[in-house]
């Protein structure tokens, strides 16, 4: 079965249960085509911090790394130096000999992806700097290593802020920050990039924060470039449970829309304070957007709309952001993508804080969110998938990284 999605072939679809480790649920093998067109500086404004049009470099002064300095600048990638460990691999600090701090990925892919593919798909991403998206220092490829060198950013994920256990409550001023910032990191890949870029895997703990809370969204073009081009039987992940746009999760179909549903989830993440799956909550509540809903559609004019925020916040935010906010993620998580707003919508609602339509013409409470047919496919679709990360935790011992 082949799918035409707008930026790539998928050949033989199907959802199957994912022998990765990070619990990605599912599987596509995809041929690899890389793009050799080159980005224009399209993307307009402050946050735009540098977009070179050299074709044949890799960005700025220095794009390529040996080993042996990646060795020596995350202390031989020791313990001590391990920043976490998600789907693509483990990251490390590592500090250069300039004093330029740096966040080591080991890439898990090994060396079936050709290096000339990797290269091409690394320049791509090498080329993207804006305030909000995490840059990409460089590379290393020796042998079958590959690794990718990423501008350190200092406070941790969203996801740990959120959900880290000991955590201090995040205050309301800071989540509408982080949520404009990465809507905007966001819009630029998808509206100002060229070849514009679908991020595929939006979720909390991709989005990284710095002491000012400044987000930062990372991982853009990685699902992309884990491919293994010489085999063609690559395992990648495609999303994380939770996150995934319903129609992307059931036939493979991607676009814009399909980050827009996650970046709705983030938002439901910080009004609500939940996680997108928590299992410890009662059957049938387990799933934050299931969850979130009724709640969206119900009650968007009444009082009752602050029943959906963060009781830690203790009622510490201004109303009307909430409302926005609230209005934003609903507008998101539709199970319509093509009902969804776009990204710069987004940004634009957050600028003038409610002044845009999101609606697309609909009040919240009569838009789809009960198509039954829809809804029941999605609510099938999503217990089966918690059933299989149920039995995959149980036969692996493990737990689900950030996000699941
Ligand atoms: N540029 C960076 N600066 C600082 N810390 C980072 C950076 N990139 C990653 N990290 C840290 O490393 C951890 C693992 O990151 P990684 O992106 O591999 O995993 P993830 O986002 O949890 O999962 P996935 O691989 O599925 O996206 C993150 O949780 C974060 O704490």
């Amino acid at each position: 079965m082949t799918f035409e999605a707008s930026e790539m072939t998928f050949e033989a679809s199907e959802i199957t249960n994912s022998t990765d480790s990070s619990l990605a649920l599912m599987t596509k093998t995809e041929f690899f085509k890389p793009s050799s067109a080159p980005l224009v500086q399209s993307g307009s404004g402050s946050d735009v911090v540098y977009t070179p049009s050299d074709p044949g470099g890799l960005g700025h002064s220095r794009s390529w790394f040996s080993y042996e300095e990646l060795i020596k600048a995350t202390n031989g990638f020791s313990s001590q130096s391990l920043l976490g460990e998600g789907g693509f691999g483990c990251v490390y600090k590592g500090l250069l000999p300039d004093g330029r701090e740096i966040a080591v990925k080991q890439l898990k892919i090994g060396g079936g992806q050709g290096e000339r593919e990797f290269k091409a798909e690394v320049e791509i991403i090498s080329r993207i700097h804006h305030r909000h998206l995490v840059s990409l220092v460089g590379y290393c490829i020796e042998d079958n290593r590959r690794l990718l060198v990423y501008d350190y950013v200092p406070n941790n994920t969203l996801y740990f802020h959120l959900h880290g256990e000991g955590q201090p409550v995040l205050e309301w001023a800071n989540r509408v920050k982080i949520a404009a910032g990465a809507a905007r990191g966001l819009a630029y890949l998808h509206e100002d990039c060229n070849p514009r870029i679908i991020h595929r895997d939006i979720k909390s703990s991709n989005i990284l924060l710095d002491f000012n809370c400044e987000a930062k969204v990372s991982d853009f073009g990685l699902a992309k470039l884990a491919l293994d081009a010489n085999t063609h039987i690559t395992t990648r992940v495609m999303g994380t449970f939770g996150y995934v746009a319903p129609e992307y999760a059931s036939s493979g179909k991607l676009t814009e829309k399909s980050d827009v549903y996650s970046f709705g989830v983030v938002l439901l993440e910080l009004i609500t304070g939940r996680k997108p799956v928590d299992v410890s909550q009662p059957l049938g509540d387990e799933s934050l957007v299931e969850w979130a809903r009724p709640l969206l559609s119900h009650a968007i004019d009444s009082e009752e709309l602050t029943s959906l925020a963060d009781p830690r916040l203790e009622k510490n935010y201004v109303e009307s952001e909430l409302y926005c906010m609230i209005e934003v993620a609903a507008a998101c998580v539709r199970h319509s993508a093509s009902k969804r707003p776009r990204m710069g919508q987004v940004v634009r609602a957050f600028d003038s804080l409610g002044g845009t339509d999101l609606t697309n013409g609909m009040r919240l409470g009569e838009s789809e969110v009960f198509d039954s047919a829809q809804q029941s496919e999605e609510i099938r679709l999503f217990r089966a998938l918690l059933l299989l990360l149920i039995v995959e935790l149980t036969s692996s011992g493990s737990h689900p990284h950030s996000g699941a």
